[in-house]
């Protein structure tokens, strides 16, 4: 696991555990004995660590939080490193991550590739940097940062690392022989200057100050986390606390945060992240399949979602084709293009040189004849079935045969689109979420007839514009839209039996929830979903009237529509189910005029309202949908439940210290939530989500839990 070898006068320290250099018990072991070997090698001068292969360690081996662990540790091992007398040069490229950035930091030098990244991303996985970061960070490179690093888990880039004083220097060629070079220049020199424990605080007088500004930046940016107030007091204690003291203190915060629901369903959620990546689907998978090469693309429709959908292409660096029906469309959507890749600027998201290259990959057009050599086109017009095929018919005549043609559509079923092709193998949905700049889930939408080589071109497309591409089956509402359908249903009908919308929010919010749903309603527009009631109604041959309760034998609630006909559109219009300070306004408060036109409206219907406690909003928002999960793993729409839980986690903001509502529902016992579903069928019969899954039916049965049903080594942690 680590592989040791004297060149000339240095001993090197080769790390060698693939794929990311983990700091595994037999990695840390190998350090340990390495550095005794080396210490004892009178022919040895200095020391090099280095990792194999891809990077330097990107951290400690997750997988091992689950069990007891072995010594030796890694602080031990750090002091080690330390307190040796030969220097101590950390070579690093790739990723140098939490326990590797230690590592890296108990060195006394650090040399760098400039396209190596370091970073404690601890916080991300619920858990605070274990092994004296938090103390030797700050030691580095100051109070204000140290925070900052550590409470982002932002990945720092080289250069910027070596202006915070984290790297000595950057150097160039192979990492190993640089490293060498640079501790060849070292020998000789003595270690007790550059060990950090014995270094102050810089501004540790202010400590207070920033210390304050870091808590109530983490409470306000990562409500209801826990690692993040953690890391604060850990860093905090850096300049409280001499150096000994403050690791004993790190080490028990580290036990506490560690050991928390919240940390092992962030690390649930870092493998599930890369359990989906592995898909499958008839006739293939992620190993077998073929991506073809995509070099050039196209978006069709330049509206919200189609401008969206553009800028992360061209921010990804790819060639992309806008193509409008006229001249003034298409001068909108370059407009709206243009004003979100300068705020993608503003925000540090992508270079100022990546924004300004961007001018030159979008290509506005009316032509479809433009398009004949692209790669991929996503079409990005609105839900309509025919003008989806219309445009895929066209698409079809014009591009090569090569050209891989996906829709962007949250629900219309991706065979009836792909009909209109004499290539339906080549036809993909591409489910973006709103907004699609900023959104990270990509839904991934296979037909019966898309190849599997179709499927790993989009599942590739999608991480190469920085999404989490997700791969499903094609049906109504696909797995995010069919599976979160319940949650606004159900919000609805607990309003109308006495529960107010700000209860209801409120209960979400405490939840975890980033916005309850009738905040959401408000800003979406309570007309967008209007209309589409009124659409599925017609489809129903159903005339909806003030009074209507039921839509072909389910429970309907027509509030939505009662207010939206009122002119209460939500945030645009200044009033919804809540009212703003004025139209287009953000601040929402409470509306008496909301109780009368709901208790009116329950006067109407006969509907007597009661008390309804945080419990049931809980239960009936998720198990509502949780029982829809299931159906849609029965169904085979989902093969696991982590695409369940990353759709949630990336399409809906869901907390990720729940790890999403399937993992959230294991949490919960299988068993209570079937029993509760089986109570809610009984009490609202008319439905049809309320149905209990027969798979959770047989988990509950058999005292099966789902952790053994899921992928993800973190299921088990
Ligand atoms: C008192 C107690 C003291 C305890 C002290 C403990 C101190 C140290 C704590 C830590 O270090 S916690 C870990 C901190 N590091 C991280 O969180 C980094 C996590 N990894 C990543 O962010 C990314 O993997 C990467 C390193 C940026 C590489 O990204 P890339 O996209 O290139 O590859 P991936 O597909 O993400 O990963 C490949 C492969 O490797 C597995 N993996 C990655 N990191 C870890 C890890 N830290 N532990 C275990 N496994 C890891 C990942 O799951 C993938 O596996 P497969 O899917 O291919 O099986």
């Amino acid at each position: 696991m680590v592989d040791y070898s004297v060149n000339s006068s240095v001993a090197l320290l080769l790390v060698n555990n693939p794929p990311v250099n983990a700091l595994s018990h037999a990695v840390r072991k190998g350090l340990a004995d390495g550095m005794l070997k080396a210490t004892k090698d009178t022919k040895v001068k200095a020391i090099v660590i280095a990792g194999k292969g891809r990077t330097f360690p990107a951290g400690a081996d997750i997988r091992e939080f689950s069990g007891p662990g072995k010594e030796p540790w890694l602080v031990p091992v750090g002091n080690g490193i330390e307190a040796s007398g030969k220097p101590v040069v950390a070579a690093i490229h790739g990723t140098c991550l939490g326990g590797g950035l230690e590592v890296a930091l108990f060195c006394h030098y650090r040399v760098a590739l400039k396209s190596a990244r370091v970073g404690f991303p601890e916080v991300a996985i619920g858990i605070l940097p274990g092994a004296a970061g938090t103390q030797r960070l700050p030691r580095v490179t100051g109070l204000p940062v140290a925070f900052d690093m550590i409470t982002s888990g932002r990945h720092v880039p080289a250069e910027q690392a070596k202006k915070y004083g984290i790297i000595d220097e950057i150097v160039t060629g192979d990492i190993v022989n640089a490293g060498i070079r640079y501790a060849m220049i070292m020998v000789g020199k003595s270690t007790i200057p550059r060990r950090l424990r014995a270094k102050p605080v810089p501004d540790a007088e202010n400590v207070q100050k920033y210390a304050d500004a870091a808590m109530a930046h983490v409470k306000r940016k990562y409500k209801g986390y826990e690692a993040p107030v953690y890391c604060v007091k850990a860093v905090r204690a850096s300049a409280e606390k001499p150096y000994d003291l403050g690791v004993e203190n790190e080490k028990t915060l580290f036990n506490v945060v560690g050991k928390s629901g919240q940390a092992r369903a962030q690390q649930y959620a870092f493998f599930a992240e890369r359990v989906v990546g592995k898909w499958e689907m008839p006739g293939g998978n992620s190993q077998t399949a073929k991506p073809i090469p995509v070099r050039s693309t196209a978006v069709i429709g330049a509206g919200t979602m189609g401008t969206g959908i553009a800028v992360c292409i061209l921010s990804a660096g790819l060639p992309c084709y806008l193509v409008e029906q006229n001249q003034k469309f298409l001068e909108n959507g370059l407009k709206t293009i243009k004003a979100l890749m300068e705020g993608s600027v503003k925000l540090g998201k992508i270079s100022p040189e990546v924004g300004q290259r961007a001018a030159s990959l979008l290509k506005p057009t009316m032509s479809y004849d433009d398009l004949t050599g692209v790669d991929l086109v996503i079409e990005a017009v609105y839900e309509n079935l025919e003008l989806k095929k219309e445009i895929f018919a066209k698409l079809d005549k014009v591009c090569k045969p090569s050209t891989i043609l996906c829709s962007n559509t949250s629900s219309i079923d991706i065979d009836r689109i792909a009909v209109a092709t004499k290539r339906p193998e080549k036809c993909v949905g591409v489910h973006f979420f709103a907004p699609a700049y900023h959104m990270k889930l990509l839904e991934n939408i296979y037909s019966t007839k898309t190849s599997p080589d179709t499927a790993a071109t989009v599942m590739k497309l999608g991480k190469t514009i920085g999404k989490v591409p997700i791969l499903v089956k094609s049906c109504q509402g696909f797995l995010a839209n069919r599976m979160n359908t319940p949650y606004g249903t159900e919000s609805g009908f607990l309003v109308e039996e006495g529960a107010l919308p700000w209860e209801v929010d409120q209960v979400m919010e405490d939840f975890g929830m980033p916005m309850g749903p009738f905040k959401v309603r408000d800003l979406s527009g309570l007309d967008v979903g209007s209309k589409i009631t009124a659409e599925i109604a017609k489809t129903l041959g159903v005339t909806l009237t003030d009074e209507t309760r039921f839509m072909a034998g389910n429970r309907y609630s027509h509030m939505n529509t009662v207010l939206a006909n009122m002119g209460r559109l939500g945030r645009k219009s200044g009033k919804g189910w809540y009212k703003y300070e004025k139209a287009g306004g953000k601040i929402a408060s409470i509306d008496d005029d909301v109780i009368t036109v709901l208790n009116n409206h329950c006067k109407k219907l006969g509907i007597e309202r009661r008390t309804i406690s945080s419990q049931e909003i809980i239960e009936r928002l998720m198990y509502s949908c949780i029982n829809e999960g299931f159906k849609i793993l029965e169904e085979g729409i989902a093969k696991r439940p982590e695409e369940i839980d990353i759709s949630w986690l990336y399409g809906f903001t869901f907390p990720k210290y729940l790890g999403g509502p399937m993992y959230y529902a294991n949490q919960v016992g299988l068993g209570r939530v079937y029993d509760r579903i089986c109570y809610y069928h009984e009490n609202f019969p008319f439905s049809k989500h309320w149905v209990p899954s027969q798979l959770l039916r047989r988990l509950s049965e058999q005292n099966i839990p789902m952790s053994q049903w899921m992928a993800s080594p973190g299921a088990r942690l």
